[in-house]
């Protein structure tokens, strides 16, 4: 019922839709040729097995009206981007169930990554881990500029690393010894300091959706032919290696999370998680 859909139903009645099938993101259009599509799963927007995968479906749904250039990723939580993955996925798993939920990470990388549309990430909140990653998937980021606000990859805080897509993602962003010194220290960035090594492009007094909505604007203006070859050219390099290596990094992703010390640090954080 939801695939029959097209992209402007959606948007036209998504109170509707989340009343009677959970999509955990709202989809709205503020202009013809701009998509924003709102994480909304309370309480942090964690990416789940069914979360990714709803986000996913909804990208691929967007793209394919030829009207629609740009895409906004932002959040119905103002205070939180995205808490990024969903640690409760990884604690006591059974195995197909762990690897199903890696795969749609995987997938909801590729498919954001490489997407036609031109992608805005409005970060109004936290974006750690899993956060970060669905920003630097975009092709900008605007965020709101209260110095309280952090994003970054913190995965050695948790006693994990990130795998190698995520680590040469964040290389190509913010340079190879940036790189280094954020993933090995754990560093969730400020604002500012984030604008200061190019994590951000962009940070916002006021209202940083309508600055998301202006920037998204101003890409879908770009004739779209440049702008595909484009994004090929930066970022198919990262995409076949991930393509090449996706059962790899699945048995990767598996092994270690399956491990009984791994499992003893996740219920460990969850425990510190629920405590505060
Ligand atoms: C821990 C080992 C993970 C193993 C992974 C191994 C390998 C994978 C490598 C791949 C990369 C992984 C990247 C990731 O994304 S891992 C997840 C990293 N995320 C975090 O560390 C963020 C944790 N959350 C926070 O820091 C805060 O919640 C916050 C986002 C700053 C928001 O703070 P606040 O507004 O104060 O909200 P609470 O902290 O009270 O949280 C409310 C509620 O939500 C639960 N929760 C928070 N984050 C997550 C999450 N990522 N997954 C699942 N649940 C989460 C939290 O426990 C509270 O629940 P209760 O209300 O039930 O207590």
């Amino acid at each position: 019922m939801l695939s029959r859909l097209s992209p402007r139903l959606l948007s036209s009645s998504p109170r509707l839709l989340s009343s009677s099938i959970r999509t955990l993101v709202n989809v709205t259009y503020p202009s013809p040729s701009v998509a924003v599509l709102e994480l909304d799963r309370p309480p942090v927007n964690s990416l789940s097995l069914e979360m990714a995968t709803s986000i996913t479906s909804h990208i691929k749904q967007i793209e394919s009206d030829p009207q629609i250039r740009s895409l906004i990723l932002t959040s119905s939580n103002p205070k939180i981007f995205s808490a990024g993955l969903d640690i409760t996925e990884m604690s006591r798993p059974s195995k197909t169930r762990l690897s199903t939920f890696w795969r749609s990470i995987q997938s909801l990388f590729l498919t954001l990554y490489s997407t036609r549309l031109s992608t805005i990430s409005c970060i109004t909140g936290h974006s750690p881990a899993g956060g970060c990653l669905l920003s630097m998937s975009c092709d900008y980021r605007v965020m709101s500029r209260n110095p309280k606000l952090g994003i970054g990859l913190n995965e050695t805080r948790l006693g994990i690393a990130a795998p190698f897509w995520l680590k040469d993602l964040f290389v190509k962003t913010v340079g190879y010894r940036e790189a280094e010194l954020g993933l090995s220290r754990g560093k969730l960035y400020s604002p500012e300091e984030a604008l200061k090594i190019g994590l951000v492009d962009e940070i916002v007094d006021g209202e940083v959706y309508d600055v998301a909505v202006e920037r998204a604007e101003e890409y879908a203006e770009i004739p779209e032919k440049g702008i595909v070859a484009t994004k090929r050219m930066c970022r198919g390099e990262l995409v076949r290696d991930l393509e090449g290596k996706i059962e790899e990094d699945v048995g990767w992703f598996t092994d270690f999370i399956l491990e009984e010390g791994t499992q003893k640090g996740i219920e460990g954080y969850l425990k510190s998680l629920s405590k505060k």
